[in-house]
């Protein structure tokens, strides 16, 4: 089934400069997908149009049923928060609170991602601690730990947990395990295809390590999709 659909989708961060051209693209429910490129070529830009982050200078993105393009910034927020997940190169966990607290943090802002952890879990933290075990993370003494006191790799599972705690229909990943090493990014990986996998959510990752490539259901290349990418990248033959 459709998830996703892009049509003529054009973006410049500069006037008169596309980054992004788009004359189409469409994702199905449930993949698991692969975006490469080379530097500069617009990956993260796309993945900011496709979380609302940005609102494009033309064209229509499809969320969901939902073109994201149309909506208001107030209601772009609501629907980000509703229906994404997102897990970022460096995590963005909050320093202040504890490992618990930042992946419940999308429940105080989303009640459909809350209700549907309470409609699976007796509490917030138990649907947190849950969702730390699954991603490999079994030591219960690190929970109520400030995420500052974590590894890297812990700290990359409780930002995981975060994006992927409520059932969010999409998981956005840019660049999430550039900060660990080769077994460790297989592992992750793992892990994190199967619980979107039993979520049901469709997953976006973006990164520059193609030997993670063959693990997913699907690769887009950026230079094959965004004529702006076409024009202005070295490497394109
Ligand atoms: N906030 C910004 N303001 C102005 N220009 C930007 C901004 N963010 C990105 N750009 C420009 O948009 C183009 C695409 O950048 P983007 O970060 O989307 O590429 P990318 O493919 O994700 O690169 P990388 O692989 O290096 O992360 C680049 O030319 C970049 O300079």
């Amino acid at each position: 089934m459709e998830h996703i659909h892009l049509t003529d989708v054009q973006y410049s961060w500069q006037p008169g400069q596309l980054t992004i051209d788009i004359p189409e693209l469409v994702i199905e429910r449930h993949s698991r997908v692969f975006i490469k490129g080379p530097s500069g070529c617009g990956k993260t830009t796309l993945l900011g149009l496709l979380g609302g982050i940005m609102l494009p200078n033309q064209g229509s993105i499809n969320l969901l049923g939902t073109d994201v393009a149309k909506l208001s910034s107030i209601q772009r927020d609501h629907f980000r928060s509703e229906h994404i997940g997102f897990i970022f190169q460096m995590f963005n966990l909050l320093p202040y609170l504890s490992v618990v607290d930042n992946i419940i943090l999308p429940c105080r802002f989303s009640k459909q991602r809350k209700q549907k952890a309470l409609a699976e879990y007796a509490s917030l933290p138990k649907a947190a601690m849950s969702l730390l075990a699954q991603l490999g993370l079994n030591q219960t003494d690190l929970h109520q730990r400030k995420v500052t006191e974590l590894s890297i790799g812990q700290q990359q599972r409780v930002a995981a947990a975060r994006a992927l705690i409520g059932h969010p229909e999409l998981i956005i990943a840019d660049e999430p395990t550039s900060a660990l090493d080769t077994d460790a990014r297989e592992g992750f990986l793992k892990l994190l295809f199967d619980v979107c996998e039993k979520a049901g959510a469709t997953l976006l990752f973006v990164s520059h390590d193609g030997t993670l490539e063959h693990l997913f259901s699907n690769t887009l290349d950026m230079r094959l999709i965004n004529k702006a990418s076409q024009v202005t990248t070295s490497e394109v033959a």
